[in-house]
């Protein structure tokens, strides 16, 4: 089976990166999308972050009855800062018959060499790019890469949060299941 691993925060998921997935789950050679939660970016630092629990929750309730994609918290147990390197070599020894690449918007493949090892990242992994807009997608030498037309929507979990403690309605911005839950448990407020 060929898997793409969809590496986010996901603080929260939003409609945004469900587009993304099912497209690619869908237009690509891939069978699957997996959205692996990372617990913490090496590069962010949030002092919003929600729990990893909580937001792999929401990723699941988000996904719960699309076929091609799935949540993984795989990262739980490794260490932190989530490097992703890391990530795929322990996920390539812990799922030896399955073939992984990696699936990233132009915007973080701008930053590419800034990650741990990246030569190494980019020369075993297919890398399936998503072009978003005001960031190019420029050759890197040795990296194989496939461009994504996918559809692209200008929101981002930052935003989300934002409009959550301005006491303002996310409704659309997330599924009717992930905005009832963060309602309930009063998250990002
Ligand atoms: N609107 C969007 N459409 C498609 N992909 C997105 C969108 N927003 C973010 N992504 C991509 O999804 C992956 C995970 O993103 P992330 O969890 O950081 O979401 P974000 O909305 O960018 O979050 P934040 O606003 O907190 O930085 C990244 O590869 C990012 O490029
Ligand atoms: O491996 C690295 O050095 C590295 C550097 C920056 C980001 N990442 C990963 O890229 C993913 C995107 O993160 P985010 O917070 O933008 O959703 C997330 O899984 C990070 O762990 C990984």
């Amino acid at each position: 089976m060929k898997i793409g691993l969809y590496f986010g925060s996901f603080n929260p998921v939003h409609i945004g990166h469900l587009i993304i997935a099912n497209y690619i789950a869908y237009n690509t050679d891939l069978d699957k999308v997996w959205f692996v939660v990372s617990p913490q970016n090496p590069l962010k630092v949030s002092s919003t972050l929600l729990n990893e629990h909580h937001r792999f929750h929401l990723v699941e309730l988000a996904i719960k009855d699309a076929d091609r994609l799935k949540a993984s918290n795989i990262e739980f147990s490794l260490p932190r800062p989530s490097y992703t390197i890391d990530t795929l070599t322990y996920m390539a020894e812990k799922f030896p018959t399955q073939e992984f690449v990696v699936i990233m918007g132009s915007d973080s493949f701008e930053n590419i060499t800034r990650w741990k090892n990246y030569e190494q990242l980019i020369k075993h992994y297919p890398i399936y790019i998503y072009t978003r807009p005001g960031h190019p997608v420029k050759e890197s030498q040795g990296a194989n890469i496939r461009i994504v037309d996918a559809p692209m929507l200008d929101i981002s979990s930052s935003a989300i949060r934002k409009l959550i403690q301005e006491g303002k309605s996310i409704r659309y911005l997330v599924t009717e299941d992930v905005q009832q839950y963060i309602e309930e448990n009063g998250y990002y407020r």
